[in-house]
């Protein structure tokens, strides 16, 4: 027994366990301080599991990596932030992760690299009324075109709307690794947004609009969590209801499956980075190009 009432045994284990978290911990730090990992995959590391490693990252030690923030800037961007210095990463509440997500993505926007933008929400809310409202008047935004299983709709054109696969070219896709991500949405069909394209048009300075799904959506923050992702809410449930009936294009019973889907998807709302209401199409549209910061483009800011 020690002098704390510890058994000897315990006390030894707890110690290395200690210094092996600190071990680690300072590794991440290493990591972020030579630009192998981004402050932001950290956090978000953290987020997924407060428990592990970069769960246990004071706040501050990560931002005290960042170029340009020494240990006094820190507490003046922390206090700006509503972030006491003594937290860690994998205790910060909701608000609190937003608030340090937005600021470490505008911190680590690359000059000269594009933005990925994700536009998400229940079905008919308009996210395709809004996509090709910006594919017209905003040529300097990339729209992904995505693979999808599902058959054309009449006036859908293969290459613009969607590039139209069967079963097993969309399983060949998935086997080369050609996804981004890829979901099956309304437990129907498959849908999935070419890698290739996305990075291109961000390496060369565009900016891409990708149109997807909610878990799409969770796949791509995993995958590039600079992305900002954006859900779509209709004014009201019923309004909500009147674009998909009206729209006409699914049967009764389709109708009642994406609106199932669409319960689902609204509960999710929390996880996104901003949340536009689609009253108005033009503005709906400005807003979302907004996020994209699309040079020459009037921003609302
Ligand atoms: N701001 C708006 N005001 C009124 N009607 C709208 C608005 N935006 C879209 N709509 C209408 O709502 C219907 C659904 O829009 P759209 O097909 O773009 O939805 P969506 O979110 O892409 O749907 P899905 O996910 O099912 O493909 C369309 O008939 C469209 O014209
Ligand atoms: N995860 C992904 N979801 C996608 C992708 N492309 C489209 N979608 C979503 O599918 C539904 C239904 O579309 P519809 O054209 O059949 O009406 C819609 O909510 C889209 O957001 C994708 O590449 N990945």
């Amino acid at each position: 027994m020690t002098a704390d009432g510890m058994p000897e045994v315990d006390r030894a284990a707890a110690s290395r366990a200690a210094i092996a978290a600190r071990r680690a911990r300072a590794e991440v730090k290493e990591a972020v301080r030579t630009g192998r990992r981004s402050a932001l995959d950290v956090a978000e590391t953290a987020w997924r599991d407060p428990s592990g490693i970069e769960g246990g990252m004071r706040v501050r030690d990560l931002l005290t990596t960042l170029k340009g923030l020494g240990p006094a800037r820190t507490l003046t961007v922390l206090d700006r932030l509503g972030i006491a210095p003594v937290k860690r990463l994998g205790g910060l509440g909701h608000r609190q992760r937003a608030v340090l997500r937005d600021w470490l993505k505008r911190r680590s926007a690359v000059p000269g690299h594009g933005r990925l933008v994700v536009l998400a929400g229940p079905t008919a809310v308009g996210k395709g009324t809004v996509s090709a409202f910006i594919r017209e008047n905003f040529p300097d935004v990339m729209l992904s075109v995505s693979a999808t299983t599902r058959r054309p709709r009449p006036g859908e054109i293969d290459g613009l709307h969607y590039f139209f696969v069967d079963d097993a070219g969309f399983d060949r896709m998935i086997d080369s690794g050609e996804f981004l991500e890829w979901a099956v949405v309304h437990n129907l069909s498959r849908y999935g947004t070419p890698r290739g394209p996305v990075q291109e048009a961000l390496a060369s300075g565009r900016s891409v609009l990708l149109e997807i799904d909610l878990d799409g959506a969770r796949q791509v923050r995993a995958a590039m969590p600079e992305a900002t992702l954006v859900f779509l809410l209709p004014p009201t449930w019923e309004e909500l209801v009147r674009r998909l009936v009206g729209r006409g294009t699914e049967s009764p019973e389709e109708q009642a499956r994406r609106l199932e889907t669409a319960r689902v998807e609204l509960a999710a709302q929390d996880e996104f980075d901003a949340l536009v209401v689609n009253d108005d199409v033009r503005r709906t549209a400005a807003e979302v190009v907004d996020l994209l910061a699309v040079p020459g483009a009037p921003s609302r800011a």
